[in-house]
């Protein structure tokens, strides 16, 4: 098996206004392979866009472990940082418009990373041509972002975060401000890029009807990953095809699992449990 391309161990973000402390994370597992699709789900505050910014070299984990390639990003220096943002990572944000430059032509911002990484600029003409016309964005080239539509605007966001070449793009509700046709085209081309370009995808999103299109979710809460769910597609004798989802608990290094609130209230599990090791199970019962 391929070596993971991100690794995050009970990773803690404590952010301190004041006298206030905020535990954005609170020892937060997650293992990405190289070339996956991965969706991050949660309820609003539960760390989501705090673990993707930790991820992207934007901000800085408190404490716990963190490795995405070969950086381990708690102990990356300011140069290392700068080199990791450039080359290893690219990073769509939320807000479509934060994401493009008004006064420049798509061509122009797919450039640009590309002029700063001093890539020569024959090498940079073929990436931007590659990366507008995978994205389906060839005929805005000469625009610039207030005359193309939402949809266009985060494609043209994706190609620019795209243009180093990086080994992961990380998206952060790439979808939220757009309306559902254009969403699914958004997340399509996402998808694309995924198997296109081999590039590992990690998105975070709200919607179910994106996060329901990937092999993996993620879901976090309270600052931890709480459970997984895998998708796979199964064909019948018909023809028809299906998607199996399949929710899993997520086990951390010290073997810690959560109870879902509604198994802990059905069963009155409370502070005390009894655990039974079986030949292929293990069981929690209440303390009797
Ligand atoms: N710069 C900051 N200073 C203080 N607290 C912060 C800061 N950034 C985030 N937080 C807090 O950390 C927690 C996690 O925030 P985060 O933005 O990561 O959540 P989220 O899951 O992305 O939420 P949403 O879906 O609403 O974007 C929240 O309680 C938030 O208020």
């Amino acid at each position: 098996m391929s070596e993971a391309l991100i690794v995050c161990e009970s990773l803690v973000r404590i952010y301190q206004s004041g006298s206030i402390e905020v535990q954005a994370l609170q020892g937060l597992d997650l293992v990405v392979d190289r070339g996956e699709m991965v969706a991050v789900v949660g309820a609003s505050g539960s760390g989501k866009s705090t673990l993707l910014s930790i991820l992207a070299g934007i901000d800085a984990p408190t404490a716990g472990r963190a490795r995405v390639d070969r950086w381990n990003l708690l102990s990356m220096s300011r140069k290392d940082r700068v080199h990791y943002r450039r080359h290893t990572v690219g990073f769509v944000r939320q807000q479509t418009a934060s994401n493009l430059v008004p006064y420049l032509t798509a061509r122009q911002m797919i450039d640009l990373p590309m002029a700063a990484a001093r890539t020569p600029s024959h090498k940079r003409r073929t990436r931007t041509t590659e990366l507008l016309k995978a994205l389906g964005v060839a005929h805005t080239e000469d625009r610039r972002p207030a005359q193309l539509s939402g949809g266009e605007q985060m494609r043209v966001a994706i190609a620019v975060a795209l243009a180093n070449e990086p080994r992961v793009l990380f998206a952060d509700e790439p979808t939220g401000e757009l309306d559902t046709a254009t969403s699914q085209e958004v997340f399509g081309a996402l998808r694309d890029v995924n198997r296109r370009f081999g590039v590992t995808v990690v998105v975070v999103t709200h919607d179910p009807a994106v996060s329901g299109q990937v092999e993996r979710t993620v879901a976090i809460r309270d600052g931890r990953t709480s459970s997984e769910t895998l998708r796979r597609t199964t064909t019948h004798e018909n023809g028809d095809t299906h998607v199996i989802a399949e929710e899993y608990a997520v086990m951390d290094r010290a073997g810690r699992v959560q109870i879902p609130r509604e198994y802990r209230e059905a069963l009155a599990l409370t502070r005390r449990v009894r655990l039974a090791l079986e030949a292929d199970r293990v069981e929690v019962r209440p303390d009797a």
